[in-house]
């Protein structure tokens, strides 16, 4: 095959590498040899820079730092949930909901863990990475477009059928236990910021101007929802909304489930909050959503935050001082 086929015969398979990687947890290869394929599209890309395109696997880490972050606007305000915290409250949100619906019978939940890291907005044209943005006010944010693109587990182009022209990804970019303890250990070391914890390393992280030193830190990325839709058409459950996403190769944690009615939805509670000292990475909670969109459009938002969806809480865990 000629080198420009070989050249794009590389980007597709590193794509697909990436994709088994970081959103099936199934790497078919070494690290090594993805490594390699890597070092062989550098290559040709260096003997051919008119043939490097935005969207290589090449283009993760940025040129030079910016002077500053440009503010990008939400089309659709990025909103923050009502919290509850016991049981009592939960059953509270079930009932209004219910009362809300007319209908009687269980209503379906989507229940997602409430990762403990920064929201970003993904803006994805004609399936290429074009724009990322930090939720900020909620409808300002800052521009990190650069930062973003030296995260791994987020892809530069999506893969698959029926990508509308124009979709807004959003999700939580998080650090893991493991990555956090590394980069404070390295910053006790060279005496550069340590980190109360792992939120504030992964916000400190994306709010670097320089993207080299962003590459450097072990972020990851789960998605949870959308905003701008255009030129398509999604499932209508949001349930069936993130398998899509993770079939395009967007993150998607493992521990999204649906329930049908409070009994359900509490027995996920109850597993999560055994599960999290095992999980790898901070949460704060769980999220229960409304499963069906065309419900939860019913139930609209009350003044800044959507009636179809509440945080769950877990207790603040007593912080061990080091
Ligand atoms: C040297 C090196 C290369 C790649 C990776 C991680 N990784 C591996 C694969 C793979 N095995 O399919 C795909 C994407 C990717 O990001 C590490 C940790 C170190």
């Amino acid at each position: 095959m000629t080198t420009k086929q070989h050249l794009d015969a590389l980007k597709q398979q590193l794509r697909h590498h990436e994709y088994q990687y970081h959103v099936l947890d199934a790497p078919e290869i070494p690290d090594a040899q993805y490594d390699k394929l890597m070092q062989e599209l550098k290559q040709i890309e260096a003997e051919h820079p008119e043939w490097v395109t935005n969207d290589s696997p090449t283009q993760r880490v940025g040129a030079a730092p910016l002077a500053a972050f440009d503010t990008v606007r939400h089309e659709i305000p990025m909103l923050s949930l009502d919290n509850v915290f016991d049981e009592e409250s939960y059953l509270a949100f079930d009932k209004r909901v219910g009362d809300r619906l007319k209908n009687r019978e269980p209503q379906t939940f989507c229940c997602e863990l409430k990762l403990d890291g920064l929201a970003v907005s993904l803006l994805y044209e004609n399936g290429e990475l074009v724009q990322a943005a930090t939720r900020g006010d909620g409808t300002l944010g800052e521009n990190i477009t650069s930062n973003v693109r030296t995260i791994r587990a987020i892809p530069l182009r999506l893969i698959g059928d029926n990508i509308p022209v124009r979709i807004e990804i959003r999700g939580e970019v998080f650090m893991p236990q493991k990555g956090f303890e590394a980069i404070n250990e390295e910053a006790r070391r060279s005496g550069g910021k340590i980190f109360a914890n792992p939120r504030n390393a992964a916000a400190g992280s994306l709010r670097q101007l320089d993207p080299r030193i962003t590459a450097k830190r072990p972020l990851m990325f789960y998605c949870y929802g959308v905003g701008i839709i255009e030129g398509g058409v999604l499932p209508d459950t949001h349930y069936e909304r993130l398998m899509q996403f993770k079939s395009w190769g967007l993150p998607v944690s493992d521990y999204v489930q649906l329930c049908t009615g409070s009994s359900e939805v509490l027995d996920f509670y109850h597993k999560i909050e055994e599960e999290r000292p095992n999980l790898g990475f901070d949460i704060d909670g769980v999220v229960i959503k409304i499963n069906s969109i065309a419900t939860q459009e019913d139930l609209g938002f009350v003044s800044r935050a959507p009636r179809w969806a509440t945080a769950f809480k877990f207790p603040a865990q007593e912080q061990i001082t080091v």
